[in-house]
Formats: structure tokens, C-alpha cells, sequence
């Protein structure tokens, strides 16, 4: 058992609105199940001690000034969670956290190999998970937080710049397996209904659909598509690599590739596998570019059923301060993925300027807002459900399935999905909207699981047998 290191690591004398008030330091609320025979105040020190100044020893070498900048648990519950532990609340001194040399900026990559980093692995815990932090005024100014977000694809699209509503997107289905001109043609055929193709994660340079072979296609099938429909036309380009250069390069010829459309292009990166270097590669070598943060693997830290690691609400809360112009938010119980209604909170966190976390009151003091994007499972027949759940359209939705899932094709899948976010906006009942719009009423038939499960008398008001 470490030695108890509570005297030094401890002072649940602090006062919260204190610190807060101070501005002088990250406050970190986390869930904590000691190993038995370990106490938990000891332990949650223990945690504090590796996560700032300290081991599990004293060492000869600390002096005054090391202990002045020691992490300190500043509030505990050790019965808050009864079978899976209790509350502890850290205080971090600004002081502990790494500043860039080039700029003197802070990183993501230390903040959370230092909150979130080898405390995940001691051995006098069962479990330690972040579940909401607090971040100073001064610290939000040594972020880079987004440079562009939706705002920039409406004045693309050509709508208000604020509440410019609901962009309707997609994502190149099958997932993997289209050759070049059979992927071009997919993403054609969605943009003559839709406004928005995602690639899908993992597409990028496969041998079979290079990256110089298709995008190429691509943009003359947005042009094409652009000529027929008279609308402007957004394609988000997976340019996540292992090493920057081959990000950046790949960034570069995209934007060259299109040309004049090149400010139609958004850059997806799988920001979860990615890491905080490969989006900030992106989000400050192409700062005019939407940053699509996808999060791919992230469950295997954010899923609830694990002990350790963060909840979804941190690991997006921590995708602001790296600059995401929009990241993946779930669908809040309204697709396939893990979630439920209440995770409106974590959109409303990333969008607004002040929003209630988990734990802590988050101003962000102006730090632009990062933009919600839903996808997973998502078809027309879901949507009013999840807008009214939500409270707003101001959102980017890609549905793959939902879309190249339609009887009628991508394009009427994505005029499904329009006509169902028009319905709610009029408060209309579906089924009564769906007599007089027909893409959506073919939704019904598209997705007759979820029709029946949803809107059970769907056949006999829409005279389908
Ligand atoms: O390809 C899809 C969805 O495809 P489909 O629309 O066919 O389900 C996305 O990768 C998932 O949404 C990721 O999940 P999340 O958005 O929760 O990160
Ligand atoms: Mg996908």
C-alpha cells in the first residue's frame, strides 16, 4: 500500500468558488473506487501525488516551490457512487501545465497525460474516471479552440450566417470496397438532394480508390452536381495520417484538387485515433478549413460501462479547446450508438458560451463555438424525435445509412431527411407531413423496423399494405 500522503496531497478546507474566483487553476471531478484495504482519502491523494509534484514516496530533491504547485484534493465523497466509489474533486495549479516553446500556448496532449495519464494505471484503484473538468478564463486564452465552424458552411450554402439551420449530410456508404468512379457517382447522386458527404473514417488511400485517382472525381461531381442543382456543395475529406507531413499533404492536394471549390472542402480527422498532434496539425495548417473531428475509438475510454477514462461529455468538452469546428456528438438515444436525451447537455456545452457540465459551470468567455454534428443510425423517421429532444436544427447531420439506405436513392434520402427536419420545425404530426411529402413518406417504407417501432399505424394512415 503507498504510504498515506493525504497531509501534503489534501485540503478539503478549499473552497470551490475560491479557486474558481482565483482563476489560478484546472479543477477536475473524478469517480474513485480504492482497491480494498486501500483508504480512500489516502489513495485520492495518491492520485493527486502522481498526477502532479509526487510518487509514491517522498523524495529528497522537493523543495518549497514543488510543494507549492502540488495538485491537492479539494473535495471528496467517498460514498457518492455507493458500489462504484466516490467523489474527489482535484484542484491543478496553471503552473503544471506545458506551454508550447514556439508560442507559448498550452497543449492538449499534456493536460491530459497529466489529469487523465498514469493515474489511469495504480494499482491501489479499481477505478478513476474524469467526469467533468473545469478550465480558467487564462487557460481558455492558451487554447487554439475552432477557427471556423457552421457558420462558415451557411454562408457557403448561402444561408444567415447565424441560425442557418439544419445542413442535411451524408456519409459515402459502403464503408469500404467503392473503386473511384463508383464512389464519385455515389457522392453525385447524394448531392443532388443533400448539401454535406462525409468520407467515412476509414476511407482515405486504399489501393483500390486512391486518393489521386478519386478526388479528382469528386470534383467534378460536386461541380457537376453544383451546375444542376444550382446549390453550393460540401465534401468532408478524411486526411488523417500517422505522420503530419502526410496529413498536410494530403490536405494540400485536396484543396488544389478542387480548385475554386476548395472552400467546400471540410477535413475530417479521427481525432480520437489521431491524437491531439494530428488535429492541431490541422487546425493550425489549415486554419480557414471546417475541422471535422471524428471520434472514432472512442468508446473503448468513453463507454459507461468502463471505470476508468471520461464520459463522452469530457472527451467533447476537450475537442473545443483543440480547435474542432464540429465533432461527432452521438444521437442522444435517437440512433445506433451509446447515449440518451440528456446528452443534449454535452452539445449544448460545445455550442454555447456558458453551459452546466456534469460537475462544473463552464464560461468559455468567447472561445468560438464547436459545432454538434449527429450521425449513427439516423433516418428521416428519427429525426423529429431528435430535434425536438435537442431544441434546434443549428446542426450538421450525416446519415449513411439513412440516405443510400432509401428505396428511392441517396438523393431522396437526403430530401427525406429535409423535409422531416421542415416537419418538426412546423410542429407537424409525421404522418400527416409524410401525406404531402412524399421522400419522407418513402422513409416509412425504407425503414419499416423503425416505422413500426415509431409511428405503429404508419401503413394504414399512409394506405401502404
Ligand atoms: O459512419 C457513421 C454512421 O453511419 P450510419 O449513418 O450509416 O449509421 C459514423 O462513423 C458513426 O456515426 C460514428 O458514430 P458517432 O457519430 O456516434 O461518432
Ligand atoms: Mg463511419
Amino acid at each position: 500500500m503507498a504510504y498515506d500522503q493525504s497531509q501534503r496531497y489534501s485540503n478539503l478546507q478549499l473552497q470551490e468558488a475560491d479557486l474558481i474566483a482565483k482563476g489560478r487553476h484546472v479543477l477536475c471531478a473524478y469517480r474513485l473506487k480504492p482497491k480494498p484495504g486501500h483508504p480512500f482519502l489516502a489513495t485520492a491523494s495518491h492520485v493527486a501525488a502522481e498526477s502532479s509534484t509526487g510518487t509514491n514516496v517522498e523524495v529528497s530533491t522537493t523543495d518549497d516551490f514543488t510543494r507549492g504547485v502540488d495538485a491537492l484534493v479539494y473535495a471528496m465523497d467517498e460514498h457518492a457512487f455507493g458500489e462504484e466509489g466516490g467523489l474527489m474533486k482535484v484542484a491543478y495549479p496553471l503552473e503544471l501545465f506545458d506551454r508550447n516553446i514556439t508560442d507559448g500556448r498550452m497543449m492538449l496532449s499534456q493536460f491530459t497525460s497529466l489529469v487523465i495519464g498514469n493515474n489511469q494505471g495504480m494499482g491501489d484503484i479499481i477505478g478513476l474516471r474524469l467526469l467533468d473538468f473545469y478550465v480558467p478564463p487564462v487557460a481558455l486564452t492558451l487554447f487554439d479552440g475552432p477557427a471556423v465552424n457552421i457558420a462558415n458552411l451557411w454562408r457557403i450554402l448561402g444561408r444567415p450566417h447565424v441560425d442557418g439551420g439544419f445542413v442535411v449530410g451524408t456519409i459515402i456508404k459502403p464503408k469500404l470496397g467503392l473503386r473511384p468512379k463508383p464512389f464519385a457517382d455515389a457522392a453525385h447522386a447524394f448531392w443532388l438532394g443533400g448539401d454535406f458527404i462525409k468520407n467515412d473514417e476509414p476511407q482515405g488511400n486504399q489501393p483500390f480508390c486512391s486518393m489521386k485517382t478519386v478526388m479528382p472525381l469528386l470534383a467534378d461531381a460536386m461541380k457537376r452536381a453544383q451546375d444542376s442543382t444550382g446549390e453550393a456543395k460540401l465534401f468532408s475529406a478524411n486526411i488523417t495520417a500517422d505522420d503530419p507531413h502526410e496529413i498536410i499533404a494530403r490536405g494540400e492536394y485536396i484543396l488544389e484538387t478542387f480548385g475554386d471549390d476548395a472552400n467546400h472542402i471540410a477535413f475530417l480527422v479521427d481525432g480520437f485515433v489521431a491524437g491531439p498532434a494530428g488535429v492541431t496539425t490541422v487546425r493550425r495548417h489549415f486554419p480557414n478549413v471546417f475541422l471535422h473531428y471524428h471520434r472514432a475509438g472512442h468508446g473503448a475510454i468513453t463507454s459507461e460501462v468502463n471505470p476508468r477514462g471520461y464520459p463522452t461529455s469530457v472527451h467533447i468538452k476537450l475537442s473545443r479547446l483543440l480547435g474542432a469546428s464540429g465533432i461527432h456528438v452521438g444521437t442522444m438515444g435517437y440512433g445506433k450508438m451509446e447515449g440518451g436525451k440528456d446528452d443534449r447537455a454535452i452539445a449544448y456545452m460545445i455550442e454555447r458560451n456558458q453551459a452546466d457540465g456534469t460537475y462544473y459551470h463552464q464560461d468559455w468567455h468567447g472561445m468560438m463555438a464547436t459545432t454538434p454534428i449527429i450521425s449513427g443510425g439516423m433516418n428521416a423517421l428519427r429525426v423529429p424525435g431528435f430535434f425536438d429532444n435537442l431544441g434546434h436544427g443549428n446542426v450538421i447531420m450525416t446519415a449513411g445509412g439513412g440516405c443510400y439506405g432509401h428505396i428511392d436513392g441517396p438523393a431522396a434520402g437526403a430530401k427525406s431527411l429535409r423535409q422531416a427536419y421542415e416537419c418538426w420545425k412546423a410542429k407537424a404530426d409525421p404522418l400527416d407531413w409524410a401525406k404531402s411529402h412524399r421522400e419522407f413518406a418513402r422513409a416509412f417504407e425504407s425503414f419499416s423496423h423503425d416505422a413500426d417501432a415509431l409511428f405503429p399505424n404508419w401503413r394504414v394512415a399512409l394506405e401502404v399494405e
